[in-house]
């Protein structure tokens, strides 16, 4: 085993060198310069695991302050007149829903104090499935608000913990992903997170989150060194007593080994950015709160920091879906939050068809429309001239905005005005085309529906069960050919109907479609 020369936690004088990257505004480059610099985060640590592995990317990208008495001098003078009053995150979260449980409450203060330096806040996925899920996206908005108020933060990819698989709230045994699978699967994760933080174009924020793969350091440690450095303090007790353990060691199946040690890689996670990176936040969704507290321990025990430069952990609830299950990738039906995945088009109209119940509270987890704009929506909602839906629409152009950015709006409100029955968008092939990815669609030969009536080719593009069923809607004015009301029931279809000469629209009441292809 390679002895202390390779050793994965900097030492000395590096480690000062690399504290100052993280605060990014002069006023806090300035304020590391007055703190105990034994670490990158600024803050004095007893003890320090010597794992052997890589000097990780992130090492080399710090900047190095001078820090001679006379610029310590200089820096105090300027901290004088310059201390930064950030808002309070803590309860920003709080009061939108956002905030399920701290491991201190200390963080209420440490995260607004003026004279303490902004924090960094780091939140891990797994790269289980090729896009993340709108549960995910809560992670990236609670990230967003730390980055809001001045804090910095990461956004952390597990292409090291996506080989083992977390067992918090699963009660089978992940199936095992291969190399290229996991790497598809990083790669779009890494590309929506960039994308959907980086869409303040805020350049300040944007200098103020990183992306960063748990595979980088994992890949090199030993597992004797592992098991000296870190196994060494981790009681098996509190690994027995976590939710995850506890509910898979009840069921049939049990545990494996390999996920049983999630909850360590993970802890040691947060301990080697911590020490490395300077994060001392964690969040998660509550599932994580094992996970979370794993790596508060390892950090309290091996690295031993003074109470003011303590590591935190934070929760936030799960978002639910009406049934009461979780929001998740496994789940049927997920809401993807990759283009490819799901069209903007059905991920604006998941939420412009919310519960006028859950609409609020969307709005305040979801989106960043202040308290006072949320809470005039809702009362509008009260009003007797109240346009239904109205406030949806606000839900849905928001969100969908910070998903998939305007041009995904756009194409989101072309496609719902198109597929709006009576809409006055004269349908053309190539709109018609363009939302078939969004609605059923089948393929019939061009003598097959011509002069078919409308009846028999609800019926036999299997849009409507029967005929019955198709005349009796007719009469009722839901059924639609190009958006236009089919009024006669002799109605049949001419070469005009087919627009371009290769496409029609059918639509029976307000939500189903059916693209007719015509080969
Ligand atoms: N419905 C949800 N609401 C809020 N946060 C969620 C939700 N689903 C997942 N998260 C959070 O997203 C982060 C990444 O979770 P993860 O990659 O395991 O997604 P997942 O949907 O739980 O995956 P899987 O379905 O494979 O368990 C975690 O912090 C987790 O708590
Ligand atoms: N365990 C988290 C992902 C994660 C991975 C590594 C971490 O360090 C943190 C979080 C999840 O599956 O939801």
């Amino acid at each position: 085993m390679p002895a202390a020369s390779s050793t994965f936690f900097l030492g000395g004088s590096n480690q000062r060198l690399l504290s100052s990257s993280f605060f990014l505004t002069t006023v806090f480059k300035i304020r590391t310069l007055l703190l105990p610099t034994h670490s990158t985060n600024g803050y004095h640590h007893h003890r320090r695991p010597r794992l052997s592995g890589p000097n990780c990317s992130f090492s080399s990208s710090s900047s190095s302050p001078s820090s001679s008495p006379s610029s310590v001098r200089h820096s105090q003078e300027t901290l004088a007149t310059q201390l930064i009053h950030r808002p309070n995150v803590v309860e920003i979260l709080e009061e939108r829903g956002l905030l399920e449980t701290l491991t201190s409450d200390n963080l209420r203060s440490a995260c607004s104090d003026p004279t303490l330096p902004p924090l960094r806040v780091y939140c891990g996925f797994d790269p289980t499935a090729e896009s993340l899920h709108l549960g995910n996206l809560i992670g990236i908005i609670v990230l967003s608000w730390f980055l809001r108020c001045g804090h910095s933060a990461v956004a952390l990819v597990g292409g090291a913990t996506g080989r083992v698989g977390d067992p918090s709230g699963k009660s089978l045994e992940r199936p095992e992903l291969d190399p290229q699978t996991l790497e598809r699967n990083t790669a779009g994760i890494v590309d929506t997170v960039r994308r959907i933080l980086g869409r303040r174009n805020a350049a300040a924020e944007e200098d103020r989150f990183v992306v960063l793969n748990n595979y980088d350091w994992w890949k090199d440690v030993k597992l004797l060194d592992f098991l000296r450095e870190v196994g060494r303090f981790a009681r098996v007790g509190t690994m027995m007593s976590k939710d995850s353990v506890r509910k898979r060691l009840e069921s049939e199946q049990g545990m494996s080994y390999t996920e049983f040690t999630y909850q360590l890689l993970q802890g040691y996670d947060f301990l080697y950015l911590f020490d490395k990176e300077g994060v001392r936040v964690q969040i998660g969704g509550s599932d994580q709160w094992g996970n979370i507290t794993a790596g508060t321990d390892l950090i309290r025990k091996i690295l031993q920091p003074a109470e003011e430069g303590a590591a935190y952990g934070l929760t936030f609830p799960l978002l639910l879906k009406s049934d009461g299950t979780k929001f998740g990738k496994s789940e049927d039906g997920a809401l993807w939050l990759s283009h490819s995945m799901l069209s903007p088009y059905k991920f604006y109209q998941h939420f412009f068809s919310v519960p006028d119940a859950d609409v609020v509270r969307f709005l305040k987890t979801l989106t960043f429309l202040s308290m006072d704009e949320i809470a005039e929506l809702e009362s509008k909602m009260q009003r007797p001239d109240y346009l239904p839906n109205s406030v949806q629409r606000r839900l849905a152009e928001e969100v969908t905005l910070l998903v998939h950015g305007q041009e995904g709006l756009d194409e989101a409100l072309k496609a719902t005005d198109a597929l709006r029955p009576g809409a006055e968008t004269r349908l053309d092939s190539e709109t018609i085309e363009r939302i078939a990815g969004d609605v059923p669609s089948c393929l019939l030969p061009y003598n097959q529906v011509l002069n078919l009536s409308l009846v028999d080719l609800s019926v036999s593009t299997g849009l409507l069960e029967t005929k019955s069923a198709a005349r009796r809607l007719l009469q009722q004015g839901g059924l639609y050919l190009n958006n236009s009301r089919v009024t006669s029931e002799g109605k049949k279809v001419e070469a005009e109907d087919i627009v371009g000469g290769k496409v029609l629209l059918l639509s029976a009441g307000k939500k189903n479609k059916m693209v007719v292809r015509i080969s």
